[in-house]
């Protein structure tokens, strides 16, 4: 089967982070179709890590893919969309996965001379599968903690063949943050009997703003955005319960810390202002993607060479990616890679243009090769 075939089949069948039972099974199936006598297949939850086994190994190389979808309804009209209702790989795992499959096919076709490991890593969008992965690996499995480690992301506003990264810092600290608010709700008519949840949810989303205008240095960028908000049942009742959802980032996790203490000194003045209750909650976060320098430089210096690539020192961007714990730890870097689309991530008609399977499998099993 060809790299555009497997991608198209795994775009069709999106899971959520952790419950990719249908992603791991055909996953393992083809896998299975491989020669086995140089590979080590075990499986963590919904992941997969596969070892192969170098001819004279001297250190142990990473390759991780993340293999989740979003909850979001695909509408890019393609033959293969996602059969799964309200879902769709909307970040491109489908293809990481696909490239993941074509690496290591590579690799089992030749033997690389060192032991080469790769990561199919769940839950990258929601709630995170990179800590915990890492987590059990370190303490179950060792003997499979890579001493450096790789991955890619693709780039819907680069052209195919494009390899974008920098050294140090490329992707933001990120924290997830839900705001509830409890107050008292009543007929439209009898506002002074009431506690507005409406207007005090209004009040909390135009205070968070002044977080990034007035509390951070001008220098120091962060993000707090408020993506969703929700408060009442019909238009003649005041409400009396809203919620906001949102996401903070930021390029330093000391940043971080600070806009979260404004956001509890933010919701406690106005709990006690408006006599409603506020409960905080950050759900998942996610450490920074630094890029250790030498293994960032590599890769450009890399793709300048290989014919089918070029290479871009890109800037930093404010997404989060939950490689990053894995570079806390352990030396690598991530890059983008040009998929050539006219939507953007998580968008319902991001479509990646399939050209970049072939090229991005041949780049890192080349790139892989030199280290
Ligand atoms: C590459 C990308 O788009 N990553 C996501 C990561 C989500 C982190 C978390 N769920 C959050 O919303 O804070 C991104 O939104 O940057």
């Amino acid at each position: 089967m060809n790299l555009i075939e497997i991608r198209q089949q795994l775009h069709k069948i999106p899971e959520l982070g952790f419950q990719e039972f249908k992603t791991q099974a055909y996953l393992l199936n083809m896998i299975a179709t491989l020669p086995q006598h140089t590979l080590e297949v075990v499986t963590w939850r919904t992941g997969i890590v596969v070892k192969v086994m170098g001819y004279a190994s001297e250190k142990k190389i990473g390759w991780r893919t993340d293999i989740d979808g979003l909850p979001i309804t695909e509408n890019t009209g393609v033959s293969f969309a996602s059969e799964h209702e309200g879902y769709m790989h909307a970040c491109g795992h489908d293809c990481h996965m696909t490239i993941a499959l074509g690496l290591l096919k590579k690799l089992v076709a030749e033997q690389p001379k060192h032991d080469t490991i790769l990561y199919f890593q769940p839950a990258e969008e929601n709630p995170g599968g990179a800590e915990p992965m890492l987590a059990w690996l370190k303490a179950e499995r060792p003997d499979l903690v890579p001493d450096v480690i790789f991955a890619a992301h693709v780039a819907p506003e680069y052209p195919v063949g494009t390899i974008a990264t920098k050294p140090g810092l490329l992707f933001a600290n990120t924290s997830e943050l839900y705001i509830d608010i409890t107050s008292v709700g009543g007929h439209a008519a009898f506002p002074h009997q009431t506690k507005d949840a409406s207007v005090i949810a209004a009040n909390v989303l135009l205070q968070l703003q002044t977080i990034v205008a007035r509390n951070m240095n001008p220098l120091d960028s962060a993000v707090v955005t408020i993506g969703k908000m929700t408060s009442g049942t019909v238009q003649n009742v005041i409400s009396g319960a809203a919620r906001l959802e949102g996401t903070i980032r930021t390029t330093t996790p000391e940043a971080m810390t600070r806009i979260k203490a404004r956001i509890e000194a933010i919701c406690a003045g106005i709990a006690t202002g408006f006599e409603c209750d506020i409960e905080i909650d950050y759900g998942s976060s996610y450490y920074e993607v630094n890029n250790t320098p030498l293994y960032a430089e590599k890769i450009l210096a890399f793709a300048e060479r290989f014919s089918q690539t070029t290479s871009y020192e890109c800037p930093a961007a404010m997404t989060g990616e939950d490689f990053g714990y894995f570079l806390k730890e352990i030396p690598g870097a991530l890059f983008w890679t040009g998929a050539n689309t006219a939507y953007g991530l998580h968008h319902d008609k991001m479509c990646p243009d399939e050209a970049l399977l072939d090229v991005n499998a041949d780049f890192v099993h080349a790139f892989l090769q030199t280290l």
